[in-house]
Formats: structure tokens, C-alpha cells, sequence
């Protein structure tokens, strides 16, 4: 039986990674295809059990797991302790770098039933459908950093090798051909010697696919133009921090951080996670939105199981559930049917089986 390494992770991982649990068992009850969920630690959860933020047996199991399905690491109790020992480097960024997870496919796609929900005005947020494309085991993330004494001085290195470039922007004009055939590479190369680079070969990698319309824009353009004028995208494909910070932002297109799925790929094994994190502030209240999860569920089924129809199963019901007018806090308006996490997880299973 195929199966899945489940890692809630700190803070509402721990609510949101059982709903998404919970739909796709309900999804997967009449398929032919069983999955078997086993849970391990993972980010401060594991550090305080297990003594690291990555243990052994959790990379070992996701290693050979069929796919990984996580909440969100870190939180306060452990933002004191060194760097790579903490949640974020030693547990995330570590899995996804020993899981080689270079290709991380963030879709931002405007609910109707939500465009009222949103914060900016509905003609700028109706009909946005754009993915991300976001390098993910490169860049200033992973290059050298570190400190010096005299003069006292911190450092981080923003490397990509040649390699590191072409295979995520071979991914992004292969996603735009499948789209509507714009892909638009977001970088800094009026400043960055890296993103001089990533333009370079961006544009050799152009020639294979000349049915496709590649535009460079500069970061800082692309985040005033995500909120300006969304519509214009189609796939923005881009280095590691850049690809970061666009897709938080980008999540309020959707109307809230909490709708923000993500799957992390190398071709053979994926990690599913919601793009934002362990929200220390709203933990333990039964109050978080547990969407995002639970559509990184649905990317599961599809990418790493060809389960297309179930995926679709599955956001349809959470559709559905929206359009019926049920919303988690992050997304209610007065008048709204407001659900808790766990209700929320209840309601997209009650909506699976509808028509
Ligand atoms: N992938 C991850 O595991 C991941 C991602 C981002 C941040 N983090 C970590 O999470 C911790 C908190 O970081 P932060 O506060 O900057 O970002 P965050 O994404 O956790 O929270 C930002 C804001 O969004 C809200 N929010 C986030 N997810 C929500 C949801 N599902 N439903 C409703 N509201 C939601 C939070 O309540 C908070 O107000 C830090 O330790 C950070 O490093 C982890
Ligand atoms: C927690 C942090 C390391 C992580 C990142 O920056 O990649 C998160 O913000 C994300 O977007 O997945
Ligand atoms: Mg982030």
C-alpha cells in the first residue's frame, strides 16, 4: 500500500494536518487506491521529543515514503536557540533539501465566492489564476552565511549554480505551455550578479519553447503588479526568498493566507504543505483555517498519485462548502457561517459526497 509520511509540525500544524487527513481518507473510501498515513516529528514538536528538528527516523520514513504531507514548523519557544538547530533550518529546510524538492508549485487562483472576501477591490482579484513557481533548495536560503568579529558582521551568500536555473525554468515554460502560454521570470538583474545569471539562461532555456511568451520583470515590480493588476500573470517562475515573499503576498489575491496550498517536486517524490506558517498567534484555538492543507492534500493526489479525479473530488468540496457560505475567521464577513478548523474539515467531508 502506498503511503505517506504525515509531519504536523508546531502551532496550528497540529489542527490543520488532521482535517486534511480526514478528507482524504473520506476521498479515498470508495477508490481503488489505499494510502497509509503514518505520523513523525518534525520542527520543534520533534526538537523537544526527539532533540532535533529533523530526526533521523522522520527522514528516514519520509525518504522512503511515496510523498510527505506537513503543517508548519517553528513558533517563539524556540526562536532563541542557534539557527540550524531551529525549526525552520533544521527541520524544513533540511527536508526539503535532503528530499532534493527544487520545484515548489504555489497556485493562486481567486475563489469567486471569495472575491468579496477579499481585501482589495473585486475587479483587481476576480479571475486571477496564476502559479508560482519557486525555486526551493537554492539561492541565499542554502548558499554560505555566517559572521565575523572584527569588524561584527553577518553574511548570507546568494548562489545558483547553472544547473539550478535550467531545471526550474525548464519546469516553468513546461507549466506555461500547459497554461495559457505566458511565463514571467521574476528577478533583480539590475543589481544581482545571480539574477544576471538566472536571465542568461533563462533566455537559452526560451529557445526550446518558442510557443511560449517569456517576459522578465524585477522583483519589486512584480510585487507592486501582483496587487495592481493580477490578470496579467499566468506563471512567474523565480529564485528561492523572491518566490518567498511574492506568494505571501500573492496568498491575499485568494483572500487569505489561509488558501495557499503548495507542492514541493523533483520529478519523483513530493512534499504538500500550506505556504504559510505555524501562526503562533491564533494556535490551539480551533480558529485556522485549514484549506490550504487540505487542497496540498488534493496537489498530493495528483502529482504524486495521478488520482485526478479525486483531487478534483476534493476541490469541488471545498468549493461548495464556500459557496454555501462557510468561512473560517480569516475569511468571514458579517453574515458569513462561521466554522471552526475542525468543522471546517467536517464540512468539506459532508460536501464530498454532494452533487
Ligand atoms: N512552512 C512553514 O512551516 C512555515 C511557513 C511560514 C512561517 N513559518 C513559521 O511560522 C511561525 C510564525 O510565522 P509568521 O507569523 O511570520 O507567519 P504565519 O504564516 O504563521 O502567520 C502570519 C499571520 O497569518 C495568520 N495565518 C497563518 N495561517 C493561517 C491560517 N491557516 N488560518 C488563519 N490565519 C492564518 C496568522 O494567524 C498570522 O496572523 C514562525 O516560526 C515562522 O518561521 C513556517
Ligand atoms: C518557514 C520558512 C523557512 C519557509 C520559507 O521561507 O521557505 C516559509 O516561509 C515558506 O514559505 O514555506
Ligand atoms: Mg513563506
Amino acid at each position: 500500500m502506498p503511503k505517506v509520511v504525515v509531519l504536523p509540525g508546531d502551532g496550528i500544524g497540529q489542527e490543520i494536518t488532521p482535517e486534511a487527513i480526514k478528507v482524504l481518507n473520506a476521498v479515498l473510501k470508495d477508490s481503488a487506491v489505499k494510502i497509509e498515513f503514518e505520523n513523525h516529528l518534525i520542527g520543534g514538536a520533534a526538537i523537544d521529543e526527539a532533540g532535533k528538528a529533523l530526526p533521523d527516523a522522520t527522514l528516514e520514513a519520509a525518504l522512503a515514503a511515496d510523498a510527505v504531507l506537513l503543517g508548519s514548523v517553528g513558533g517563539p519557544k524556540w526562536d532563541t536557540l542557534p539557527a540550524p538547530q531551529r525549526p525552520e533550518l533544521g527541520g524544513l529546510l533540511a527536508i526539503r533539501k535532503a528530499l532534493t524538492l527544487f520545484a515548489n508549485i504555489r497556485p493562486v487562483k481567486m475563489l469567486p465566492m471569495l472575491v468579496e472576501a477579499s481585501t482589495l477591490r473585486p475587479e483587481v482579484v476576480q479571475n486571477v489564476d496564476l502559479v508560482v513557481l519557486r525555486e526551493l533548495t537554492g539561492g541565499l536560503y542554502f548558499g554560505e552565511k555566517g559572521r565575523t568579529k572584527n569588524p561584527p558582521s553577518a553574511f548570507d551568500t546568494l548562489i545558483y549554480s547553472e544547473e539550478e536555473i535550467r531545471r526550474i525554468v525548464e519546469l516553468g515554460f513546461q507549466m506555461a505551455r500547459q497554461r495559457r502560454g505566458k511565463l514571467c521570470s521574476v528577478d533583480k538583474a539590475n543589481v544581482l550578479e545571480s539574477s544576471r545569471f538566472w536571465r542568461e539562461i533563462t533566455l537559452d532555456v526560451a529557445q526550446k519553447y518558442p510557443e511560449v511568451e517569456l517576459t522578465h520583470m524585477y522583483v519589486d515590480n512584480a510585487a507592486m503588479q501582483l496587487v495592481r493588476y493580477p490578470t496579467q500573470f499566468d506563471v512567474i517562475v523565480t529564485e528561492n526568498m523572491f518566490g518567498d515573499i511574492l506568494t505571501d503576498l500573492a496568498s491575499m489575491l485568494m483572500g487569505s493566507i489561509g488558501m495557499i496550498s503548495s507542492a514541493s517536486l523533483n520529478g519523483k517524490k513530493g512534499l504538500y504543505e500550506p505556504a504559510h506558517g505555524s501562526a503562533p498567534d491564533i494556535a490551539g484555538k480551533n480558529i485556522a483555517n485549514p484549506l490550504a492543507t487540505i487542497l496540498s492534500g488534493a496537489l498530493m493526489l495528483r502529482y504524486s498519485f495521478d488520482l485526478e479525479e479525486e483531487a478534483k473530488l476534493i476541490e469541488r468540496a471545498v468549493e461548495r462548502v464556500l459557496e454555501e457560505g462557510y468561512r473560517t475567521t480569516d475569511l468571514a464577513k458579517p453574515g458569513d457561517k462561521v466554522l471552526g478548523t475542525r468543522e471546517m474539515g467536517d464540512a468539506v467531508v459532508a460536501a464530498l459526497g454532494k452533487k
